[in-house]
């Protein structure tokens, strides 16, 4: 049985859930050490930046999660020691709020309570950017045509590139299924059974009754003005008469919904309160970013070092060093001198909140902070340090790494597996006879046969595998968490789709195949000796008659790559 992901709403409400449940041990707790403390005034003064510390931070994520009252109450704390006042003062309104706390802890835990939390819970409203987050690889493409020839090769090519297709023979249940599930984007055949425009009109209906104009593609027998002007008249974004080259489709699709080699933003959330920590992650998460959480300040140079986020978001009030010292540790560094850095705190003092900037971060935000304020402060502060990242990082023409940056991003990933003790493959792959396709269909054409592999590779294989272009026709990948098995079963699977992808130039339609060679961490322990490994690997499986897989012959000899296991090759 196949549950579904769980919404932003019902994972917000457990991570409530988990603040409530956790927050009477630590009221418990400096409740305790707050009766201790007064033995004598030495240790009540000791206590007094902690206990401030506990109101500030309980105000700030209290608010965050929507927690008002308590929120309320912790702020009266944190104004009281603020404005230090005589002992007696705080003697009797210190441990009034404990009380009052517990109490609100109480009813929150209560049924009355959680239906309340319910309650504010949905009146969270999401942005259609974050409910519809910007970077996910998958689209789902409704493709509604009744031929069975153009159906079969065009869910080849679309399901290839990783897209979800839902297919359907008739206009009247692909009319039912957008109005239940709204895809990405539509293909459309335009002639039907029922008419010659059967299609075209069953799109203009979709729209008057939606009120929006869904994102398509109309295919058609015919290109004369009539049949484009119902195309237009629908609001059809593209138009191609058949027969359908799949690849300049897939363009199509991409052009109508975001690019693919747009990589998500990263963004490293350093706070000490885990559930504050957890929910600014978790918006940004929804609208498609890759975020990292770090929990104290320490880990923070180590994080930036393995994650190279896009941005930095710090809580300026933190145990051990504050997030002004920590922006200063880092901006010392040449290597983070760019790195955009949002301060995140409650504080409302605007004099502070200038002081604060003078460690040279981008942006202070106060909680709480609603989701749209947060991604939309993200994504103004990230993107072009983003951009200009990607242009030293990746290759031009397909977007994937270039050989530097693979090499480097490699060599910190076994870093890391090295510490963790995890294991990881490595592919190398090369077109087959890829001059007699430059020689035969041009230059363009092979161009184009060396960005569909990347593209394939790009959207059938894990956000957190490394994907480079090593050389002309040479890619290399690092499958992380994996066997060399596994890896060569994956990549044996890509091999075979991408035998099958249609390439058309000059009129003509041709196919293309690749070898790879597999090796494997830690039987090679650096990035040289998997590349060796990976790179004789490769060379055995092109002397074998190429278009197959092979893994290292250092990590089994007795070892049959996929492809000889399917073909039945020694
Ligand atoms: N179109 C195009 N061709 C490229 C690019 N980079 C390298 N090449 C060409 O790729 C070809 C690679 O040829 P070889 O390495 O000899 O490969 P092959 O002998 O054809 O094939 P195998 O023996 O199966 O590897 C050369 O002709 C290069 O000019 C590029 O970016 N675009």
């Amino acid at each position: 049985m196949s549950s579904s992901a769980p919404t932003l709403h019902e994972k917000l409400n457990h991570l409530r859930h988990r603040f409530i449940e956790q927050l009477p041990a630590r009221l418990q707790q400096t409740a305790d050490k707050w009766q201790q403390s007064h033995l004598s005034l030495e240790a009540e003064s000791r206590l007094a930046p902690e206990l401030h510390r506990f109101f500030h931070s309980l105000k700030g994520t209290g608010r965050s999660l929507g927690f008002e009252r308590i929120a309320m109450l912790a702020n009266q704390g944190e104004e009281a020691l603020k404005t230090s006042p005589t002992p007696p003062t705080l003697n009797s309104l210190i441990p009034q709020l404990f009380q009052q706390l517990a109490e609100e802890i109480k009813y929150l835990q209560s049924q009355q309570g959680q239906q309340t939390v319910l309650a504010s819970l949905n009146s969270i409203e999401l942005s259609s950017a974050i409910a519809q987050p910007r970077s996910k690889r998958q689209r789902l493409i409704y493709l509604c045509d009744d031929e069975p020839d153009q159906v079969s090769q065009l869910l080849h090519h679309l399901r290839c590139f990783g897209h979800e297709v839902v297919h359907f023979e008739d206009t009247e249940s692909f009319f039912n299924a957008v109005i239940t599930r709204r895809p990405d984007a539509i293909i459309m055949d335009v002639q039907f059974p029922q008419g010659n425009t059967a299609g075209t009109e069953t799109l203009t209906s979709l729209n008057k009754l939606t009120g929006e104009r869904l994102p398509s593609i109309v295919l058609s027998s015919y290109g004369d003005f009539y049949s484009r002007l119902s195309a237009v008249r629908a609001g059809c974004n593209g138009y191609f008469t058949k027969p359908i080259k799949p690849l300049d489709l897939m363009l199509a699709i991409d052009e109508l919904t975001t690019p693919l080699d747009e990589e998500p933003l990263r963004v490293l959330v350093v706070d000490d309160e885990p559930e504050a920590a957890a929910y600014h992650s978790l918006i940004l998460e929804e609208a498609g970013m890759i975020v990292q959480q770090v929990n104290h300040p320490a880990d923070a140079l180590a994080a930036l070092d393995r994650f190279s986020p896009d941005l930095l978001l710090i809580d300026v009030y933190m145990p051990v060093c504050s997030g002004e010292e920590l922006a200063t540790i880092i901006r010392q560094q040449s290597a983070h001198i760019g790195l955009p850095i949002i301060y995140l705190s409650s504080e409302t003092d605007s004099q502070k909140q200038l002081s604060a900037m003078t460690a040279g971060v981008e942006a202070f935000i106060t909680k709480p902070v609603t989701p749209d304020e947060l991604v939309s402060a993200v994504q103004l502060r990230a993107e072009r340090l983003h951009l200009l990242r990607s242009l030293m990082t990746q290759d031009s023409m397909t977007g994937l790494y270039n050989h530097s940056t693979t090499t480097d991003m490699i060599g910190k990933a076994l870093a890391h597996a090295y510490r963790e003790g995890s294991q990881h493959a490595m592919a190398m792959l090369d077109i087959d006879h890829f001059k007699t396709v430059n020689d035969t269909h041009g230059h363009l054409a092979g161009d184009q046969v060396i960005i569909t592999l990347a593209r394939l590779l790009k959207t059938r294989l894990r956000v957190s595998d490394i994907i480079g272009r090593y050389g002309g026709e040479e890619f290399v990948v690092l499958l992380k968490g994996i066997t060399a098995e596994r890896a060569a079963e994956l990549i044996d699977e890509l091999r075979h789709d991408f035998e099958l992808v249609d390439f058309h130039a000059g009129g003509e339609r041709f196919r293309c195949t690749f070898s790879a060679g597999i090796s494997s961490f830690p039987n090679q322990p650096s990035t040289e000796a998997l590349r060796l490994s990976a790179d004789q690997a490769l060379y055995l499986a092109k002397r074998q008659g190429r278009n197959q897989v092979v893994i290292s012959k250092e990590h089994d000899p007795n070892h049959r790559s996929a492809a000889q296991r399917d073909t039945g090759k020694q």
